[in-house]
């Protein structure tokens, strides 16, 4: 949700704004953001990447644990990243692979009701575990024409709910995380005001899911987007969801109330 004001910030720390008060640059990144939702969306290689310490790792990539079927998905959204035009030449698609990382914004300061320890260990829930395969593998991809988010999901070993499936809170921490990706680069930094689930079929642990988000509307501060969690060939419905997300000022998280 926030990684796109960290890589904006990196590009602004490299050209010289060193020093500046770090809420302000975060609020100005949130306007700036709004104006323009998507053109901030460009490959981890062209990224400057202050405020982490060096290049961090995009967990969404694929790994050993990924099943066949979730590399195969995988590649299919990753193809669309890149189309032809009429005379064969390549460009960019409507889709982007969305990095992922374990932080947001690794050393901003702040977090005004954690220690010093508890903020240097603090991790993203869905990327906390090290272990490849056991809980949370995933990929996002963003359609900025359609306003889409796409997730395909292998369900790991350590989300277990019922015996053999995957935990209702599990799915709901993946469908928050996909709705509120897709929420925050429509509209910059947002927090989640509900997010109302309803678990049609169960889910055996392992599978590989899709979780599509589109945008339902957007009603000044507020961002309504629903959800759909399916079988990886979309034949069966899992849980359907509908999220509603709230433009935040984010200074009071960094402590400040401007
Ligand atoms: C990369 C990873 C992405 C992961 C994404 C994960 C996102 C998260 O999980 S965030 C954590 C969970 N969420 C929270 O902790 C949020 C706690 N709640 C809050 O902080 C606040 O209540 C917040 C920000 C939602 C709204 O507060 P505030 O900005 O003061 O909004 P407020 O002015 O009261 O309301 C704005 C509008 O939203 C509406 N609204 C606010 N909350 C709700 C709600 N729960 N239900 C319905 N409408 C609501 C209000 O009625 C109002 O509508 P209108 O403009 O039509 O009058």
């Amino acid at each position: 949700m926030l990684g796109h004001i960290a890589r904006r910030l990196g590009h602004q720390m490299s050209n010289g704004l060193k020093g500046m008060n770090l809420p302000h640059v975060l609020t100005k990144e949130t306007h700036r953001h709004l104006q323009s939702p998507f053109d901030t969306i460009c490959p981890v290689s062209m990224m400057s990447l202050w405020p982490f310490s060096g290049k961090p790792q995009d967990f969404s990539q694929p790994n050993s644990s990924w099943s066949p079927e979730m590399v195969r998905l995988y590649e299919h959204y990753n193809a669309l990243c890149d189309a032809e035009n009429e005379n064969g030449e390549k460009k960019r698609g409507p889709w982007r692979k969305l990095p992922s990382y374990d932080r947001t914004i690794k050393y901003a300061t702040g977090g005004v009701h954690l220690s010093k320890l508890v903020q240097a260990k603090a991790r993203l829930f869905t990327r906390c575990i090290e272990e490849e395969g056991a809980a949370f593998e995933y990929v996002a991809f963003l359609n900025k024409v359609e306003k889409t988010c796409v997730c395909v999901f292998q369900a790991g070993h350590l989300l277990e709910g019922a015996p053999g499936h995957l935990h209702g809170g599990a799915i709901a921490t993946m469908i928050d995380t996909v709705t509120g990706t897709l929420a925050g680069y429509l509209s910059g930094p947002v927090m989640t005001a509900y997010l109302n689930t309803n678990y049609r079929s169960p889910v055996p642990l392992g599978s590989v899911l899709l979780i599509h988000c589109a945008l339902d509307r957007i009603e000044g501060k507020k961002i309504f987007v629903n959800c759909k969690v399916t079988s990886s060939d979309e034949s069966k419905l899992h849980t359907e969801a509908a999220a509603l997300f709230v433009s935040i000022n984010i200074g009071p998280l960094f402590g400040t109330q401007s």
